[in-house]
Parts: structure tokens; C-alpha cells; sequence
């Protein structure tokens, strides 16, 4: 299985704070995802600049719109050289395709093509608020297994899930479906926005492929100490 390092949501609103976050992190070589808030501020230089520093980036910009759309903006996207690039799977069957006939078009001749993997349920999402919000009749589960069936028919690499689906998702598709999951709270807790929270040891057990932690690393009073012991449970498996 591909194996990932715990991914570091940069959630910053410029560039010079992003940077002198990362600048606490010495020679390390980072997995990190930039989302909606700092790249709309900063857009492609700062993907440059992450590059620059070896980092792996994973670009959160969680596309849905219709295909067409869809495909040209992925077209834009696989030409800057990111790791991994992913859309709504409630999107449907024919934007997943057509996100992936935009990277495979746009990822310079060469060189291999962003990992594409979708949404499934957002990790803020509860099953009583997907009932009233979406009208969803179906159990939380049954969901998220409905939209990581419809990612993999798709042709997608994988789904951006919480933990706790995991193992739902590996009975019913298996390797090397990739699970993304964001929830990270190191002490299991319901922190902040997220519903779906899991620790990363949880997660580790539970077949995760990829832990995403924003706020426990980047608001904790030590950072890179938070990091690298996040980092060595996750690699204790
Ligand atoms: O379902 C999802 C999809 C994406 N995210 C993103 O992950 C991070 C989580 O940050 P925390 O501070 O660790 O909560 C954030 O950038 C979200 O946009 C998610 O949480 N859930």
C-alpha cells in the first residue's frame, strides 16, 4: 500500500505566515495541504515556493460543478505539479470522470499524473444533519460506501472520508483504494467544527491511508515537537 506522511493542513491566510510555520520545521520534508483560504490568497507562486522546499502538496480545493467546468479547471491544476487534487463526490459519476480526463490531459508529458480522490461526507458532517440538511435517507455509513462506490467506478484513487469509515470502505473496495482522512484530534475529542474525530493512533488501526491534522499542529504551543510525534505513532505501524 502507498504509504503516506501525516499531512499538514495549512489552514493560514498568507503566504508570510505559511511561511514562517514551515520555517519551524528545519530540513524535514513535508506532506502538506494547501486549502480554499490560502490559496485563494496566494494562488500558484505559493505552490512554487512548497515545491522549492521538497515538499509533497496535496491542493484541497474540493471542486463540484459541472463536468465541463470541472475538466478545464483540473487541466489548470495538473500543470502545477501537485501530489494530489480532489472534487465533491456528490458531484457524480460523469464530473469524476471528466476531473480525470482534465488531469491526465494536463499533467505534463512524463510526469505522473495528481492522485485524484473525492469527497464523501465531510468530517463536519453529522448523520442527523445529512438526514435533515440533505435528505439523505440512508445511514451515514451507508453514504459515504454509496459516494467511495461511485469514486471507484470513476476510475478516482481514492476518497477523503473520517477514520471511522475506513474499514467500511476496505470490506466493500479494498487496496489500493486510498482513505484520506481529515478528524484528526489527539485526544478523540469533537474540537472545533469537526463531528467525525478520531486520534491518529484510531486511525492507524482503523486502515486509514492518510492522516490530515490542521489545528492540532499548527495552534499547539510546539508545533514541530507536535509533529514529529504525531508522525512517529503513524509510523509505527
Ligand atoms: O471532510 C473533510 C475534508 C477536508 N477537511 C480539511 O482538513 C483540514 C482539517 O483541519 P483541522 O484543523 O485538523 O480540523 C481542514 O483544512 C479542512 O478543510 C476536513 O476537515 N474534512
Amino acid at each position: 500500500m502507498k504509504s503516506f506522511k501525516p499531512i499538514i493542513a495549512l489552514d493560514f491566510p498568507n503566504e508570510q505566515e505559511t511561511l514562517s510555520f514551515l520555517n519551524q520545521f528545519r530540513e524535514e520534508t513535508l506532506y502538506v495541504k494547501v486549502g480554499m483560504e490560502l490559496y485563494y490568497q496566494t494562488g500558484p507562486s505559493l505552490i512554487e515556493q512548497l515545491k522549492s522546499r521538497g515538499h509533497q502538496i496535496f491542493l484541497d480545493l474540493k471542486l463540484h460543478d459541472i463536468p465541463n467546468t470541472v475538466y478545464s479547471a483540473m487541466k489548470g491544476l495538473a500543470k502545477l505539479g501537485v501530489d494530489m487534487v480532489n472534487v465533491h463526490a456528490a458531484g457524480g459519476a460523469n464530473m469524476m470522470k471528466a476531473a480525470l480526463s482534465g488531469l491526465e490531459e494536463g499533467t505534463e508529458h512524463g510526469k505522473e499524473r495528481p492522485l485524484l480522490i473525492a469527497v464523501t461526507q465531510l468530517t463536519s458532517t453529522s448523520e442527523e444533519q445529512m438526514k435533515t440538511e440533505q435528505l439523505i435517507n440512508t445511514s451515514l455509513n451507508e453514504s459515504i460506501l454509496h459516494y467511495a462506490r461511485l469514486t471507484f467506478d470513476s476510475g478516482l484513487d481514492g476518497v477523503v472520508c473520517s477514520a471511522l469509515e475506513a474499514k467500511i470502505i476496505d470490506q466493500h473496495i479494498g487496496y489500493p483504494f486510498i482513505k484520506v482522512t481529515p478528524g484528526i484530534r489527539l485526544h478523540g475529542d469533537n474540537l472545533h467544527d469537526q463531528k467525525r474525530v478520531v486520534t491518529p493512533e484510531k486511525a492507524r488501526e482503523l486502515g486509514s491511508s492518510a492522516i490530515v491534522v490542521g489545528r492540532s499542529i499548527t495552534k499547539s504551543d510546539n508545533p514541530y515537537e507536535t509533529y514529529m510525534s504525531i508522525k512517529n505513532t503513524w509510523e509505527a505501524k
